[in-house]
C-alpha cells in the first residue's frame, strides 16, 4: 500500500461550504486490478429501480448495500437490508479507515458498465446517515469525471477519479453541494465504486 499520496489530501477541493479531499491512487496497480476483478465477481449487483410519476424504471447501473449490521437503505419504494461484509470489502473498509482517520459501518456499491451509465446530481443527506459524516469513495476500473455543484451559486468543481483512488466528502458538503458522475462517450469499460458511510444506530 502507498501512504505517500500522489495528490495532496490536505487540499480542500471545495472553495467554501464543505470539504472534499482527493487522495489519488491509494492502492497500487496490481492490487487495484485484483480488487476490481474480485469485486465484480463476488459482490451482489442488482439493478436500481425507481418509480417516477408512477412509472417503473430499471437502471442499467447496478448497486449493492453492505454493512456491519443489516441496516435498512430506503430507495424509492423499496427497502434493502445491508448484506454482511465480504473479505475484500472488509479489507478496503479497514484501509479507508486508516487512510482517512474516520470509521464507517456501511457501504453503497455501484457498477457502471460503461460511459452510458452514470449518476445524476444528488447529495447524500439521507436522514439515517450521520450528520456531516465523512463519505469515502473508492474507484476501481475506468477513470471517470466527477463534478460538484453548489446548490445556491451553481459554481462547479471537477475532478477525475482514477483506478485505485480515494475521494472523501465531509463537513457540510452534502448540505451545500450536489455531486454527479456524468455520462460520457469516451469510456467503454466498467467502473466499480464503493462509498463507505456511517449509519446512525
Ligand atoms: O460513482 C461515484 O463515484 C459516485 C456514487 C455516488 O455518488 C453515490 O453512490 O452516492
Ligand atoms: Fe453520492
Amino acid at each position: 500500500m502507498l501512504f505517500d499520496f500522489p495528490h495532496d489530501p490536505k487540499k480542500n477541493l471545495l472553495p467554501f461550504d464543505g470539504e472534499v479531499y482527493y487522495y489519488g491512487k491509494v492502492i497500487n496497480q496490481q492490487d487495484a486490478d485484483n480488487y476490481f476483478k474480485v469485486l465484480m465477481e463476488t459482490l451482489e449487483w442488482r439493478n436500481d429501480e425507481a418509480y417516477i410519476f408512477g412509472k417503473h424504471y430499471v437502471t442499467k447501473r447496478k448497486y449493492g448495500w453492505y454493512g456491519s449490521r443489516p441496516y435498512e437503505y430506503k430507495y424509492s419504494n423499496s427497502i434493502k437490508k445491508a448484506l454482511p461484509w465480504t473479505k475484500e470489502l472488509k479489507e478496503l473498509k479497514n484501509l479507508t479507515e486508516k487512510v482517512t482517520s474516520e470509521s464507517y459501518n456501511s457501504c453503497l456499491t455501484n457498477l457502471y458498465h460503461d460511459g452510458s451509465e452514470g449518476m445524476a446530481y444528488h447529495s447524500d443527506g439521507e436522514k439515517d446517515l450521520k450528520p456531516n459524516g465523512a463519505i469515502a469513495s473508492l474507484t476501481f476500473g475506468a477513470e471517470r469525471k466527477f463534478l460538484f455543484k453548489h446548490i445556491e451559486s451553481g459554481e462547479t468543481v471537477t475532478t477525475f477519479l482514477e483506478h485505485g483512488s480515494l475521494l472523501v466528502m465531509k463537513g457540510t458538503c452534502q448540505t451545500y453541494w450536489k455531486h454527479r458522475l456524468p455520462l460520457t462517450k469516451k469510456v467503454h469499460s466498467p467502473r466499480v465504486n464503493l462509498t463507505f458511510r456511517t449509519i446512525v444506530e
